[in-house]
């Protein structure tokens, strides 16, 4: 079977560049899809080894479609991270002025990053969604609909649109993040610069709930990169956590610390255990080492067994 990795397309999508950051993906086929849930299927049904998903914008926070689908689709693991800077024009079908556009088409992340430039300088646009960044300049072509669309830069070397306006982005250093999704598989190996991510439930009608979540990874010397709350959605004022910690499941801090929201959450999920997109190593006090837990254990062992104290 040849190996297919899925992506949001059409190609020139950032989620694109996103998995052309992926060594082993590269010469293997590439299924464009259509929105999150379809590139999840294919993962789950075998169609693909892996898909690769936007999980998170600087500018917008976490996409919520990836996590409600990575805590509702189960044996589904995260084997990378990935960063892509984005960044948007405004592109027309030839002959368009500024004055022209009525009606902006934009992917939703796209449209919440550039709104401020979109409200100053076109106050009375509607705005249609997109499936994706590209889709949106593709539906130029389509119908009349809209008038323009945010849309890659590098849209206008593929397709014959003209840009109304460079660098629309309310913030010039957006970036996203995105997570290579894989079936339930071989852990990659700790590097020393990981990340973890699990989904967590609170017991119910128990106050201090989330403290003591958090208390997990405090008192182990465990830092978060993301903490996130989704609603369950079977009743309202009920949430779960979306949380990264920093480390591997591997180091004994972080396994530790995933014994105790085990123990404690009704529900967790986890999510994987994966390289940082930015290699940084984790820090760590050293009084969190994994000696000093393996220490801990033996003389514990040590204790049950009736041998000497060491
Ligand atoms: O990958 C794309 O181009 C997308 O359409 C998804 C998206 C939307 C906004 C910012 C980053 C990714």
């Amino acid at each position: 079977m040849s190996e297919t990795y899925s992506y949001l397309g059409p190609s020139g999508t950032f989620t694109e560049a996103a998995l052309a950051q992926v060594p082993e993906a590269q010469g293997k086929e590439w299924h464009s899809v259509n929105n999150v849930g379809e590139a999840l299927d294919d993962v789950v049904s075998g169609r693909s080894v892996a898909a690769m998903i936007a999980i998170e914008n600087s500018i917008e926070g976490g996409v919520s479609a990836t996590q409600d689908a990575l805590a509702n689709i189960p044996g589904l693991r995260i084997v990378g991270e990935y960063l892509v800077k984005v960044q948007f024009v405004l592109v027309a079908r030839p002959g368009t002025t500024l004055d022209d556009v009525r009606v902006v088409n934009a992917h939703p992340v796209a449209y919440a990053q550039t709104r401020k430039w979109l409200d100053v300088n076109l106050p009375a646009h509607g705005h249609i969604p997109s499936t994706s960044n590209v889709a949106a300049a593709l539906s130029l072509f389509e119908n009349d609909l809209a008038d323009a669309a945010v849309a890659p830069p590098q849209i206008v070397q593929h397709h014959a649109l003209e840009v109304l306006a460079e660098n629309i982005s309310d913030n010039a250093n957006a970036v996203t993040r995105f997570v290579l999704v894989s079936r339930n598989t071989v852990l990659p190996p700790a590097t020393g610069a990981d990340k973890t991510s699990i989904i967590a439930e609170l017991p119910d009608d128990r106050s201090g709930a989330l403290l003591e979540l958090l208390e997990q990874f405090s008192t182990r010397g465990v830092n978060l990169s993301l903490l996130q709350s989704r609603p369950i959605g079977d009743a309202l004022g009920r949430y779960r956590f979306v949380i990264d910690a920093d480390g591997h499941i591997t180091d004994e801090r972080v396994a530790d610390a995933l014994l105790g929201v085990r123990r404690f959450s009704p529900n967790i999920i986890f999510l994987g255990s994966y390289p940082r997109a930015d290699r940084a190593p984790v820090e760590y006090v050293p009084r969190y080492d994994n000696g000093v837990f393996v220490e801990a254990r033996d003389w514990l062992r040590a204790l049950v067994s009736g041998e000497p104290e060491s």
